[in-house]
Protein backbone atom coordinates (compact mmCIF):
# COMPACT_ATOMS: atom_id res chain seq x y z
CA UNK A 1 0.00 0.00 0.00
CA UNK A 2 1.23 3.38 -1.11
CA UNK A 3 0.78 7.23 -0.51
CA UNK A 4 2.66 10.84 -0.95
CA UNK A 5 3.72 12.83 1.42
CA UNK A 6 2.73 15.66 -0.75
CA UNK A 7 5.54 19.04 -0.26
CA UNK A 8 3.81 21.45 1.65
CA UNK A 9 3.53 25.31 0.44
CA UNK A 10 2.53 28.23 2.37
CA UNK A 11 1.00 30.59 -0.37
CA UNK A 12 1.12 32.99 1.69
CA UNK A 13 1.86 33.62 5.84
CA UNK A 14 0.93 36.18 8.24
CA UNK A 15 2.58 36.79 11.40
CA UNK A 16 0.19 38.11 13.47
CA UNK A 17 1.64 38.19 17.20
CA UNK A 18 4.37 36.69 19.26
CA UNK A 19 2.53 34.21 21.73
CA UNK A 20 4.10 33.91 25.38
CA UNK A 21 4.20 30.50 24.71
CA UNK A 22 7.55 31.20 22.56
CA UNK A 23 5.88 30.61 19.35
CA UNK A 24 3.95 33.07 17.42
CA UNK A 25 0.40 33.23 16.09
CA UNK A 26 0.28 32.70 12.37
CA UNK A 27 -2.07 32.79 9.08
CA UNK A 28 -1.55 30.92 6.58
CA UNK A 29 -2.70 29.51 3.33
CA UNK A 30 -1.36 25.71 2.61
CA UNK A 31 -1.41 24.37 -0.63
CA UNK A 32 0.36 20.90 -1.62
CA UNK A 33 2.08 19.37 -4.40
CA UNK A 34 1.20 16.58 -6.64
CA UNK A 35 5.00 15.13 -5.70
CA UNK A 36 6.93 14.57 -2.44
CA UNK A 37 8.44 11.75 -0.79
CA UNK A 38 7.10 7.86 -1.13
CA UNK A 39 5.82 5.79 1.51
CA UNK A 40 5.14 2.32 1.11
CA UNK A 41 3.70 -0.45 4.02
CA UNK A 42 3.22 -3.88 4.46
CA UNK A 43 2.00 -5.97 6.89
CA UNK A 44 4.07 -7.47 9.27
CA UNK A 45 4.44 -8.41 13.14
CA UNK A 46 6.59 -5.61 14.70
CA UNK A 47 6.78 -1.59 13.39
CA UNK A 48 9.61 -1.34 11.25
CA UNK A 49 10.99 1.82 9.57
CA UNK A 50 13.41 1.94 6.10
CA UNK A 51 14.71 5.15 4.38
CA UNK A 52 16.43 5.37 1.24
CA UNK A 53 15.90 8.17 -1.43
CA UNK A 54 18.15 11.25 -2.51
CA UNK A 55 17.71 13.14 0.90
CA UNK A 56 17.82 9.37 2.99
CA UNK A 57 21.80 10.43 4.20
CA UNK A 58 20.60 13.78 6.12
CA UNK A 59 18.03 11.64 8.56
CA UNK A 60 20.91 8.33 8.93
CA UNK A 61 22.11 10.13 12.12
CA UNK A 62 19.00 10.29 13.92
CA UNK A 63 17.29 7.45 15.47
CA UNK A 64 14.75 5.73 13.46
CA UNK A 65 12.50 6.16 16.43
CA UNK A 66 12.06 9.81 16.76
CA UNK A 67 11.51 10.19 12.99
CA UNK A 68 8.08 11.78 12.50
CA UNK A 69 6.40 8.57 10.59
CA UNK A 70 7.20 5.95 13.78
CA UNK A 71 5.88 9.05 15.94
CA UNK A 72 3.44 8.79 14.17
CA UNK A 73 2.71 4.85 14.29
CA UNK A 74 3.22 4.69 17.63
CA UNK A 75 0.52 7.04 18.63
CA UNK A 76 -1.83 5.26 15.71
CA UNK A 77 -1.63 2.10 17.35
CA UNK A 78 -1.86 3.53 21.09
CA UNK A 79 -4.85 5.38 20.01
CA UNK A 80 -6.85 3.16 18.63
CA UNK A 81 -5.26 -0.35 20.53
CA UNK A 82 -3.94 -2.05 17.20
CA UNK A 83 -1.57 -5.19 18.13
CA UNK A 84 -0.28 -5.55 14.48
CA UNK A 85 2.80 -4.39 12.96
CA UNK A 86 3.57 -2.46 10.17
CA UNK A 87 6.93 -3.15 7.47
CA UNK A 88 7.13 1.05 6.57
CA UNK A 89 9.34 2.32 3.47
CA UNK A 90 10.52 5.64 2.92
CA UNK A 91 11.58 7.19 -0.61
CA UNK A 92 13.00 10.41 0.73
CA UNK A 93 13.04 12.45 -1.85
CA UNK A 94 12.38 16.63 -0.31
CA UNK A 95 14.71 18.37 0.94
CA UNK A 96 14.67 18.14 5.01
CA UNK A 97 13.93 20.94 7.29
CA UNK A 98 13.60 23.76 3.97
CA UNK A 99 9.60 24.79 4.01
CA UNK A 100 7.97 22.47 2.68
CA UNK A 101 7.34 20.40 5.61
CA UNK A 102 8.49 16.90 4.42
CA UNK A 103 8.48 15.81 8.16
CA UNK A 104 4.70 16.65 8.76
CA UNK A 105 4.07 15.17 5.46
CA UNK A 106 5.27 12.09 5.98
CA UNK A 107 4.21 12.13 9.36
CA UNK A 108 0.63 12.55 7.35
CA UNK A 109 1.04 9.80 4.70
CA UNK A 110 2.14 7.48 7.79
CA UNK A 111 -1.65 7.93 9.13
CA UNK A 112 -3.02 7.66 6.30
CA UNK A 113 -1.48 4.77 4.84
CA UNK A 114 -1.66 2.81 8.31
CA UNK A 115 -5.25 3.70 9.07
CA UNK A 116 -5.69 1.50 5.33
CA UNK A 117 -3.44 -1.17 6.39
CA UNK A 118 -5.00 -1.43 10.21
CA UNK A 119 -8.92 -0.89 8.69
CA UNK A 120 -8.73 2.05 11.27
CA UNK A 121 -12.05 4.15 10.25
CA UNK A 122 -10.17 7.46 8.76
CA UNK A 123 -12.60 10.49 9.32
CA UNK A 124 -12.32 9.42 12.83
CA UNK A 125 -11.25 12.48 14.84
CA UNK A 126 -8.16 10.70 16.87
CA UNK A 127 -6.41 10.54 13.97
CA UNK A 128 -6.38 14.77 13.61
CA UNK A 129 -6.09 14.71 16.81
CA UNK A 130 -2.85 12.58 16.86
CA UNK A 131 -1.43 14.37 13.69
CA UNK A 132 -2.06 18.07 15.68
CA UNK A 133 0.01 16.71 18.47
CA UNK A 134 3.15 15.71 16.16
CA UNK A 135 3.39 19.23 14.75
CA UNK A 136 1.38 22.34 13.78
CA UNK A 137 1.57 21.20 9.93
CA UNK A 138 0.59 17.72 10.39
CA UNK A 139 -2.98 18.73 10.40
CA UNK A 140 -2.83 20.44 7.25
CA UNK A 141 -0.59 18.03 5.88
CA UNK A 142 -3.34 14.78 6.48
CA UNK A 143 -6.00 16.67 4.43
CA UNK A 144 -3.30 17.70 1.69
CA UNK A 145 -5.99 20.09 0.10
CA UNK A 146 -5.61 24.24 -0.13
CA UNK A 147 -6.43 25.52 2.91
CA UNK A 148 -6.68 28.82 5.40
CA UNK A 149 -4.94 27.98 9.10
CA UNK A 150 -4.73 29.84 11.94
CA UNK A 151 -3.18 29.71 15.47
CA UNK A 152 0.26 27.76 14.72
CA UNK A 153 -1.24 26.98 11.35
CA UNK A 154 -3.50 23.81 13.32
CA UNK A 155 -6.58 25.58 13.22
CA UNK A 156 -8.09 24.46 9.70
CA UNK A 157 -10.86 26.68 7.51
CA UNK A 158 -11.91 24.95 4.06
CA UNK A 159 -11.37 28.06 0.88
CA UNK A 160 -13.71 27.67 -1.73
CA UNK A 161 -12.43 27.94 -4.77
CA UNK A 162 -9.77 25.43 -3.82
CA UNK A 163 -10.70 23.11 -6.89
CA UNK A 164 -9.81 25.17 -9.20
CA UNK A 165 -6.36 25.45 -7.95
CA UNK A 166 -5.95 21.91 -8.97
CA UNK A 167 -3.21 21.34 -11.86
CA UNK A 168 -2.10 24.62 -11.46
CA UNK A 169 1.43 24.41 -12.93
CA UNK A 170 4.34 24.66 -9.83
CA UNK A 171 7.79 24.98 -9.69
CA UNK A 172 9.94 24.50 -6.23
CA UNK A 173 13.61 25.77 -5.80
CA UNK A 174 15.73 25.05 -3.13
CA UNK A 175 19.37 26.49 -3.01
CA UNK A 176 20.74 24.33 -0.78
CA UNK A 177 21.47 26.03 2.28
CA UNK A 178 19.81 25.09 5.97
CA UNK A 179 17.44 28.04 7.03
CA UNK A 180 16.46 27.30 10.82
CA UNK A 181 13.02 27.85 11.58
CA UNK A 182 13.41 29.29 15.42
CA UNK A 183 15.47 32.42 14.38
CA UNK A 184 13.63 33.44 10.86
CA UNK A 185 10.43 33.72 13.44
CA UNK A 186 12.61 35.73 15.44
CA UNK A 187 14.16 37.80 12.94
CA UNK A 188 10.26 39.22 11.97
CA UNK A 189 9.98 42.81 11.76
CA UNK A 190 7.37 42.38 14.57
CA UNK A 191 4.38 44.33 12.35
CA UNK A 192 1.73 42.98 12.07
CA UNK A 193 -0.02 43.76 8.10
CA UNK A 194 -3.19 42.30 9.07
CA UNK A 195 -5.73 39.28 8.25
CA UNK A 196 -5.64 37.08 4.78
CA UNK A 197 -8.50 36.79 2.81
CA UNK A 198 -10.31 33.82 3.50
CA UNK A 199 -11.90 33.90 -0.29
CA UNK A 200 -10.41 32.12 -3.72
CA UNK A 201 -6.69 31.32 -2.84
CA UNK A 202 -4.67 32.59 -5.38
CA UNK A 203 -6.39 36.26 -5.04
CA UNK A 204 -6.19 35.85 -1.01
CA UNK A 205 -2.54 34.63 -1.64
CA UNK A 206 -1.52 37.61 -4.13
CA UNK A 207 -2.92 39.77 -2.16
CA UNK A 208 -0.79 38.72 0.61
CA UNK A 209 2.97 37.68 1.35
CA UNK A 210 5.10 35.88 3.74
CA UNK A 211 6.39 37.41 6.36
CA UNK A 212 9.08 35.25 7.39
CA UNK A 213 10.76 35.89 3.64
CA UNK A 214 12.13 39.26 4.56
CA UNK A 215 14.09 37.68 7.88
CA UNK A 216 14.83 34.37 5.69
CA UNK A 217 16.49 36.60 3.33
CA UNK A 218 18.67 38.32 5.86
CA UNK A 219 19.80 34.99 7.17
CA UNK A 220 20.38 33.33 3.27
CA UNK A 221 21.24 35.76 0.58
CA UNK A 222 20.33 32.72 -1.76
CA UNK A 223 16.73 33.11 -1.16
CA UNK A 224 16.63 36.55 -2.64
CA UNK A 225 18.79 34.81 -5.39
CA UNK A 226 16.31 32.23 -5.56
CA UNK A 227 13.41 34.49 -5.53
CA UNK A 228 15.01 37.06 -7.86
CA UNK A 229 15.89 34.06 -10.58
CA UNK A 230 12.43 32.37 -10.60
CA UNK A 231 10.23 35.94 -10.49
CA UNK A 232 12.34 36.44 -13.74
CA UNK A 233 11.07 33.98 -15.89
CA UNK A 234 8.23 34.35 -18.29
CA UNK A 235 4.52 33.31 -17.61
CA UNK A 236 4.76 33.49 -13.27
CA UNK A 237 1.92 34.21 -11.69
CA UNK A 238 3.42 34.28 -7.84
CA UNK A 239 6.87 33.58 -7.35
CA UNK A 240 7.36 33.34 -3.06
CA UNK A 241 9.37 31.44 -0.27
CA UNK A 242 6.99 28.88 1.26
CA UNK A 243 7.22 28.73 4.87
CA UNK A 244 10.23 29.55 6.80
CA UNK A 245 12.69 28.93 3.89
CA UNK A 246 14.89 27.81 1.93
CA UNK A 247 12.15 26.48 -0.94
CA UNK A 248 10.72 29.15 -2.80
CA UNK A 249 8.00 28.45 -5.09
CA UNK A 250 6.67 29.61 -8.51
CA UNK A 251 2.98 29.26 -9.91
CA UNK A 252 2.40 29.46 -13.43
CA UNK A 253 -0.74 29.57 -15.74
CA UNK A 254 0.95 27.29 -18.69
CA UNK A 255 2.50 23.90 -18.02
CA UNK A 256 4.87 25.31 -20.83
CA UNK A 257 5.82 28.16 -19.25
CA UNK A 258 6.87 26.48 -15.79
CA UNK A 259 9.24 23.65 -18.01
CA UNK A 260 11.14 26.21 -19.63
CA UNK A 261 11.74 27.63 -16.30
CA UNK A 262 13.14 24.30 -14.84
CA UNK A 263 15.69 24.16 -17.66
CA UNK A 264 16.45 27.53 -17.55
CA UNK A 265 17.44 27.12 -13.59
CA UNK A 266 18.86 24.30 -13.94
CA UNK A 267 21.06 25.19 -16.19
CA UNK A 268 21.49 28.37 -13.96
CA UNK A 269 22.31 26.67 -10.90
CA UNK A 270 22.86 22.98 -11.52
CA UNK A 271 23.73 22.20 -7.92
CA UNK A 272 19.91 23.36 -6.75
CA UNK A 273 17.23 21.29 -5.90
CA UNK A 274 14.68 21.79 -8.42
CA UNK A 275 11.39 19.87 -9.02
CA UNK A 276 8.45 20.59 -11.62
CA UNK A 277 5.37 19.82 -10.41
CA UNK A 278 1.45 20.64 -10.18
CA UNK A 279 -0.76 21.97 -7.24
CA UNK A 280 -3.45 19.15 -5.62
C1 LIG B 1 6.86 28.02 9.38
C2 LIG B 1 5.97 26.83 9.12
C3 LIG B 1 4.75 27.29 8.25
O1 LIG B 1 3.96 26.23 7.79
O2 LIG B 1 6.51 25.75 8.39
P1 LIG B 1 8.02 25.21 8.09
O3 LIG B 1 8.91 26.33 7.62
O4 LIG B 1 8.52 24.57 9.36
O5 LIG B 1 7.81 24.17 7.00
C4 LIG B 1 5.38 26.28 10.46
O6 LIG B 1 4.55 27.23 11.04
C5 LIG B 1 6.41 25.82 11.45
O7 LIG B 1 5.74 25.31 12.56
P2 LIG B 1 6.36 24.22 13.53
O8 LIG B 1 6.60 22.93 12.76
O9 LIG B 1 5.48 24.19 14.71
O10 LIG B 1 7.76 24.82 13.86
P3 LIG B 1 8.98 24.19 14.68
O11 LIG B 1 9.95 23.60 13.73
O12 LIG B 1 8.43 23.33 15.77
O13 LIG B 1 9.57 25.53 15.31
C6 LIG B 1 10.92 25.79 15.57
C7 LIG B 1 10.99 27.10 16.33
O14 LIG B 1 10.45 28.18 15.52
C8 LIG B 1 9.74 29.10 16.33
N1 LIG B 1 8.32 29.17 15.92
C9 LIG B 1 7.76 28.16 15.20
C10 LIG B 1 6.42 28.24 14.82
C11 LIG B 1 5.67 29.35 15.23
N2 LIG B 1 4.35 29.46 14.91
N3 LIG B 1 6.26 30.34 15.97
C12 LIG B 1 7.58 30.27 16.31
O15 LIG B 1 8.11 31.17 16.95
C13 LIG B 1 9.88 28.62 17.78
O16 LIG B 1 11.02 29.25 18.32
C14 LIG B 1 10.16 27.13 17.60
O17 LIG B 1 10.88 26.60 18.70
N1 LIG C 1 10.43 11.86 8.00
C1 LIG C 1 11.11 13.00 8.23
N2 LIG C 1 11.52 13.78 7.20
C2 LIG C 1 12.19 14.95 7.44
N3 LIG C 1 12.52 15.39 8.66
C3 LIG C 1 12.15 14.66 9.72
C4 LIG C 1 11.46 13.44 9.55
N4 LIG C 1 11.21 12.95 10.78
C5 LIG C 1 11.75 13.80 11.66
N5 LIG C 1 12.32 14.84 11.04
C6 LIG C 1 12.95 15.99 11.71
O1 LIG C 1 12.14 17.15 11.44
C7 LIG C 1 12.95 18.28 11.10
C8 LIG C 1 12.13 19.24 10.19
O2 LIG C 1 12.03 18.68 8.95
P1 LIG C 1 11.00 19.06 7.76
O3 LIG C 1 9.64 18.66 8.11
O4 LIG C 1 11.60 18.47 6.51
O5 LIG C 1 11.15 20.64 7.63
P2 LIG C 1 10.25 21.94 7.70
O6 LIG C 1 9.58 21.90 9.04
O7 LIG C 1 11.23 23.08 7.53
O8 LIG C 1 9.30 21.95 6.58
C9 LIG C 1 14.21 17.68 10.48
O9 LIG C 1 15.33 18.47 10.69
C10 LIG C 1 14.35 16.32 11.18
O10 LIG C 1 15.20 16.42 12.30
Amino acid sequence: MADIGHAKINLALHVRARGGDGYHAIETIFAFARDGDGLAVAPADDLSLAIDGPYAALLAAEPVETNLVMRAARALRGAFGVSAGAAIRLDKRLPVASGIGGGSADAAAALRALARLWALPADDARIMAIAAELGADVPACVASRTAWADGRGDRLVAMAGAEALAGMPLLLVNPGVACPTGPVFRGWDGVDRGPLERGDPLRAALAGLNDLEAPARALVPEIGEAIGLIAGMPGVVLARMSGSGATCFALFAEAADRDAAAGRLMAARPGWWCLATALI
